[in-house]
């Protein structure tokens, strides 16, 4: 296979479902599923996802670009790999999804929504992990990326979600995410049904949602914007030193969720209010019926604000930041 993407695109199934070059094997599992295995053992399972949102193109474009030259033994492979695009029949159309967000339905939640795409979808790459895990030598790091971007424009343009996590994020994970040149880290504080929660909370992987700059349609995205991560993700597939540390991203927690429930929910943000946009305390931020959503803590910060979710789902988070936080807290 010489372009996955294309592949993918295609919606056809490819002639050759597996093959090999002097690095490495691959198959062809699935549409927009492809695993990778060096021919040298390694002591890392990754798995690299994009395209869960169909009109997320950037990473999607980054990651074919890291993919081609291993598909073409141009490059060494330093990790157990499987690469997914999440969702190809959005991507096809350039539309975030097709019925239903699938990025809320993982860890069983497709189930709800059992007669949508997406619930089939969420079902297969929940089961292409499960394999991969599954072959996954004990002594194997398991890490997950799960490359998106966001709606809106960001006061930080490269950011990265972390799920709830049980247990202390490695290090070498925390060192890489700053690596990839992420400003901000926000920490989940309550279970969701997004990808790389799942695959944190079902497979101990190390998991973040890497959030790379606005969503554009495929051709027109500066991928220049991203280089950091690039190079990252780079020396982590083809093996080779990591290139240094430019600054520490930021750290904010979720300090309250803004669920849409209804036709009555009104959200008190504009279109042009972007990702991090600060509010003080006792700011009316969402109403729906007798239901208010206020700013509680003295600051907090809003990110992914969107009124046009279907009922139920997260039309908003908003966020503290953890140094104001501990400055408050000793005060
Ligand atoms: O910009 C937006 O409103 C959404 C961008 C996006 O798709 N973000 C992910 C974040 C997942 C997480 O919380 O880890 C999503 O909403 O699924
Ligand atoms: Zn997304």
């Amino acid at each position: 296979m010489q372009d996955f993407l294309q592949q993918t695109l295609s919606g056809r199934v490819p002639l050759e479902r597996q093959g090999q070059n002097a690095h490495l094997s691959w198959q062809w599992l699935d549409e927009g599923i492809l695993s990778l295995t060096p021919h040298t053992p390694t002591s890392q399972a990754l798995v690299l996802s994009a395209g869960i949102h169909g009109n997320e193109t950037a990473p999607v474009e980054i990651l074919n670009l890291l993919l081609t030259p291993l598909l073409r033994g141009e490059k060494p492979l330093a990790v157990r790999l499987l690469v997914l695009l999440g969702n190809p029949q959005a991507l096809r159309s350039g539309k975030r999804y097709q019925q239903y967000d699938i990025n809320r339905l993982f860890g069983g939640r497709w189930q709800q929504v059992s007669d949508v795409a997406e619930a089939r979808r969420a079902l297969r790459l929940e089961q292409a992990l499960e394999t991969f895990w599954h072959t996954c030598l004990t002594t194997e790091t398991r890490w997950h990326l799960d490359l998106h971007t966001a709606i809106r424009g960001s006061y930080h343009t490269r950011f990265g979600v972390m799920p709830l996590n049980q247990r202390p994020w490695p290090q070498d994970f925390m060192h890489w995410l700053a690596v990839a040149g992420l400003e901000a880290l926000v920490f989940h504080r309550s279970p969701g049904g997004t990808f790389t929660h799942f695959s944190c909370e079902h497979y101990a992987a190390a998991s973040c949602t890497l959030e790379l700059g606005k969503a554009l349609p495929f051709g027109e995205n500066d991928l220049t914007q991203f280089s950091a991560a690039y190079q990252a993700l780079a020396a982590l597939l083809y093996g080779g030193a990591l290139p240094e540390v430019q600054a520490q991203p930021r750290h904010y927690q979720v300090a309250q969720q803004i669920t849409r429930h209804g036709e009555d929910f009104v959200l008190h943000m504009g279109a042009e209010t972007l990702n991090f946009t600060a509010f003080p305390q006792g700011t009316l931020l969402a109403e729906e019926g007798d239901t208010r959503y206020y700013v509680q803590q003295a600051r907090e910060y809003v990110l992914f604000p969107n009124p046009n979710v279907a009922a139920g789902l997260r039309a908003g988070l908003m966020l503290v930041e953890e140094n104001e936080q501990t400055q408050a807290l000793t005060l």
